[in-house]
């Protein structure tokens, strides 16, 4: 797979959230970015193969370019095979002909919710340890 990574350039090295789009070159990586964050919001660098092993990196598998169905390579039944495969968050459907914010948006919701829960249970470890402490 000619693999090419576009990120949301955010400069500022404390973001909350980054974006990193992987795909084939030609795919509509640079073009979904600017839908949602306006022109010029990325940058781009290629890559020989990334792999995301950090347990704060969520995946949310792209069909872009819904509107050309009749030259589809890859089915919706396999997009949701392999989403599910790699435990990503969804498999989402998207065009810029006819965008619409909201797969975005559900994966910024889904990345919330899924921290807010690592965070629960972190916090509950803390209180765990402190509580064994105080009886020692
Ligand atoms: N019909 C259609 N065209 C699209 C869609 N998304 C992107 N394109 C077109 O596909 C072409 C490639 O889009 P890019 O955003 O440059 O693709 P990319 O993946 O960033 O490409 P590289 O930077 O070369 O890897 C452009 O001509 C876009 O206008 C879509 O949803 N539907």
């Amino acid at each position: 797979m000619d693999t090419i990574a576009t990120a949301h350039n955010d400069n500022r090295d404390n973001a909350e959230i980054k974006i990193i789009l992987v795909g084939d070159k030609g795919v509509g990586k640079s073009t979904l970015l600017d839908q949602f964050w306006g022109p010029n919001s990325n940058g781009t660098q290629p890559t020989a193969s990334m792999r995301y092993s950090s347990p704060f990196v969520e995946t949310m598998i792209i069909g872009n370019k819904s509107d050309l169905e009749e030259q589809r390579v890859i089915s919706k039944e396999q997009g949701q095979e392999l989403s599910s495969q790699l435990g990503a968050l969804a498999f989402r459907e998207m065009s810029v002909v006819n965008f619409n914010q909201e797969p975005f948006i559900w994966m910024l919701m889904g990345i919330y919710l899924r921290r807010k829960l690592r965070n629960q249970d972190a916090t509950e470890k803390q209180r765990i340890k402190k509580g064994r402490e105080d009886l020692s």
